[in-house]
């Protein structure tokens, strides 16, 4: 198999790094990027992925072409792909907002698929929401494929921008709580390197006991409230802020985004 990925920035290098750790051959994993783009040269010592710059060299058999530039750059992409794509070549774009009628309209209406992962491919803990073009054949492939860094979750593509907020910015909005945990530790005395491993432990240990049982999220939450106890006294003033409500705002401006971003 052959896998081309026109950008090597977060999103990609997560993914093809997800894929490496699953078994996907860094041989068939052909990278590039701007000229001088340092990375490519770094990714090819540190994992063994083949980088280009020649288009031709690229794109000759290439069974998938995946998009993982910014939605910005997809022009400059189109016109380096345009002349040597070839008509059984499939194009996986994990772009946020661009749609698969914009692709397939001026990439010769190949099989397409939008795929929305996260960061955690890395760890190959992605949420991959994916919705593919309608002549899209063999999809079983596709998605056993991207399964290499992630859980997949079939969508309609007018979902898409639902999904972008949830969980492919998702982890920015998590990070961010946690970041602002730890400056809370801080405030109450820790020093940053104690504020940083005891937040970074809760929330792997939070995690994984979330992984290992079918408990409503509020019951392990109760379990560790006593009655009067600390907890209690913490979460009454917790309560006193509409959370809830800075989410719903959180989630819309960047599902709106992800709106703005299909129309340019
Ligand atoms: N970062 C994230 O957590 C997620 C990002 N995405 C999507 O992934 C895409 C990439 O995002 P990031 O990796 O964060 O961006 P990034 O800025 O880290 O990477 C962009 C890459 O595109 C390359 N590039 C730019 N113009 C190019 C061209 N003409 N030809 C080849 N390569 C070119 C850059 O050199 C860079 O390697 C975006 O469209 C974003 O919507 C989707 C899900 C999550
Ligand atoms: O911020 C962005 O636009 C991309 C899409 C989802 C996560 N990062």
């Amino acid at each position: 198999m052959k896998i081309v990925f026109y950008g090597i920035g977060n999103m990609a290098s997560a993914i093809f790094k997800g894929m490496i750790n699953e078994g996907v051959k860094p041989e068939e994993i052909f990278v590039t990027s701007i000229p001088g783009d340092p990375l490519l040269e770094l990714f090819k010592e540190e994992l063994g992925v083949m980088p280009s710059l020649n288009d031709a060299e690229l794109l000759k058999n290439a069974d998938y072409v995946v998009f993982a530039t910014k939605p910005q750059d997809f022009e400059s992409v189109v016109e380096r792909v345009k002349a040597n794509l070839e008509d059984k070549t499939k194009l996986i774009s994990i772009m946020a907002g661009t749609t698969i009628e914009t692709i397939q309209s001026k990439l010769n209406g190949n099989e397409t698929v939008r795929i929305m992962p996260n960061t955690n491919a890395v760890v190959q803990k992605a949420v991959n929401g994916v919705a593919f073009s309608e002549n899209f054949t063999n999809k079983e492939e596709l998605l056993k494929l991207i399964e290499t860094f992630g859980t997949n979750v079939l969508i309609e593509e007018s979902e898409f921008n639902r999904i972008t907020a949830a969980t492919g910015s998702g982890p920015a909005f998590l990070y961010y709580l946690y970041e602002k945990y730890a400056d809370s530790l801080v405030n109450l005395g820790f020093s940053k390197e104690q504020a940083d491993v005891l937040t970074r432990e809760l929330v792997i240990g939070t995690a994984e006991m979330m992984k290992n049982t079918d408990l409503p999220l509020s019951t392990l939450r109760e379990n560790i409230t006593s009655k009067k106890g600390t907890t209690d006294a913490g979460l009454k003033s917790l309560h006193k802020h509409d959370i809830e409500k800075i989410f719903d705002q959180t989630l819309e401006a960047a599902k709106t985004r992800g709106e703005e971003l299909s129309k340019d």
